[in-house]
């Protein structure tokens, strides 16, 4: 059973009304978010299938059902009336209810030829619409549908008009339609029963609510009168390019009636330098909510960044240093974090190659996109690329969202982090990235059998993985 800190008891007992809490990394938000829906089905006798928690991927509604499961005083029954799920599959289920003819949805394939269809009636260069520019429309049309703004060009705004009469001539639906309509419902009065049944709404990692998802939890909150539970931590607001805004968890408590907004500050996850690094990058954020982030651990852990030459010397120095620690604690959790997909491929081959027959240790080794390591967590993080990328420093605004990822993918190790720094990258000198510096951490020329001796000094004194 967890021994709650008082910070966290003082959220889980709060009186039944509306709350918002920020939430450091690690700090066991979302535990503290099952632990009071507990709360409110045994204290204060609010029916399980009145409460709505929603998080932003079926992935994470799962783990939140699970958790729930495995809960001592709530009855499987219990458990299973509760409506957990994303944002898209409750409105959906919310608009079925008073429209049985919604069009069937498109799935990622569809959508993604309809939206190149659009583009090839509008640019007529088939052959040059490639496969990354579809996705890229697709994303930036989710954040103009999202945030209500205008399309970047007038190009994309033809487009999006092409696709969208594409959708209805078929009478079909994406994703974002299921949201707006939603909200247009909201909107024009029409009752949805859905929400009048509702008693109680939590949301988790809300720094991810675009203007859409923002209306109708506010028109759950002041229409149906529902109170709301919302967690969520400014800093690690990573959508931005889809239409996520922190501004919309920074403002919440004063939009909300009789809310309380309350922190949770300890990070339980990662050890003291790791902590004062991410925390030394954030304060560079210059919007945000100021709250203290605070180690529980007392063991310093490890945070080095080294330089090697190059993206070749990079994979080779993780593919060791990956080795060396499955060979010395082969309990060992390892993520390998990176930007981009495609910045993982060459170490993730090499490692592959190497490793070969190993799969236990393939398991234990993870490798993610920063925003895809959101959520997560690992005894040691390897962070590839830390030299200026193109999408970096563009303006104040794009380096606060990538120093928000960057600090989310920090965040994720427990006891070990280390960055790379490529020197060159595909034959051409790089800039160390800001953030390693804004973090107060000094580039250093790699020496294998040093940088292996610390990793090993600061496994060694964490017992979990010390066998
Ligand atoms: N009171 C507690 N005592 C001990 N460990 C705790 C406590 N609360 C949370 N933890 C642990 O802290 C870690 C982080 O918890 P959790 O993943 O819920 O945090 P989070 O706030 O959702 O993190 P993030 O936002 O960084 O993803 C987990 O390993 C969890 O078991």
């Amino acid at each position: 059973m967890t021994q709650w800190t008082d910070e966290q008891r003082t959220i889980i007992d709060e009186p039944f009304r509306s709350t918002v809490v920020i939430a450091a990394p690690g700090s066991g938000k979302t535990s503290v978010l099952t632990e009071r829906i507990a709360t409110v089905v045994r204290r204060d006798r609010i029916a399980p299938n009145r409460i709505l928690a929603v998080t932003f991927t079926r992935q994470a509604a799962e783990h939140m059902r699970q958790k729930l499961t495995r809960h001592d005083l709530l009855t499987f029954r219990a458990t299973e009336s509760l409506r957990i799920g994303t944002f898209h599959a409750q409105i959906f289920r919310a608009l079925l209810e008073v429209t049985p003819n919604i069009p069937v949805l498109l799935n990622t394939r569809e959508q993604f030829t309809m939206m190149r269809t659009a583009m090839c009636r509008v640019v007529r260069k088939a052959d040059e619409i490639t496969h990354r520019a579809v996705i890229e429309r697709l994303t930036e049309y989710s954040r103009v549908v999202g945030c209500g703004i205008r399309p970047a060009s007038r190009e994309s705004g033809r487009v999006f008009t092409a696709y969208t009469k594409l959708k209805r001539a078929r009478n079909r639906w994406d994703y974002d339609d299921i949201l707006l309509a939603g909200a247009s419902a909201v909107e024009k009065g029409i009752d949805l029963p859905f929400f009048d049944r509702l008693q109680y709404l939590l949301v988790d990692e809300f720094q991810d609510t675009n203007a859409v998802q923002w209306a109708l939890v506010a028109a759950m909150h002041h229409r149906y009168q529902i109170p709301i539970f919302v967690v969520g931590d400014d800093d690690q607001s990573v959508y931005g390019f889809r239409g996520a805004s922190p501004g919309y968890l920074q403002r919440c408590s004063s939009a909300t009636r009789d809310c309380a907004e309350m922190l949770l500050t300890h990070n339980f996850r990662s050890d003291t330098s790791i902590v004062h690094c991410a925390e030394q990058l954030i304060r560079h954020v210059a919007h945000r909510i100021d709250k203290p982030l605070r180690p529980v651990s007392q063991t310093p852990g490890l945070v080095r960044i080294a330089m090697v030459r190059d993206e070749g010397d990079e994979a080779a120095a993780v593919v060791a240093l990956v080795r060396f620690i499955l060979q010395i604690r082969p309990q060992a959790t390892i993520g390998i974090l990176a930007r981009t997909r495609r910045q993982l491929y060459l170490t993730w081959r090499q490692m592959d190659t190497a490793v070969g027959g190993g799969a236990n240790a393939l398991n234990a080794v993870q490798f993610r996109t920063f925003h895809d390591s959101k959520g997560r967590e690992w005894d040691v993080v390897v962070l590839l690329d830390l030299v200026v990328s193109r999408a970096v420093c563009r303006d104040a605004e794009l380096d606060d969202d990538e120093r928000r990822l960057q600090y989310v993918a920090m965040t994720r190790a427990r006891y070990v982090l280390v960055g790379f720094v490529p020197m060159q990258m595909a034959g051409r000198k790089t800039n160390v990235a800001p953030f390693v510096f804004e973090s107060g951490l000094e580039p250093a020329p790699l020496i294998t059998a040093t940088l292996m001796e610390e990793v090993e000094n600061a496994l060694t004194v964490h017992t979990e993985v010390s066998c």
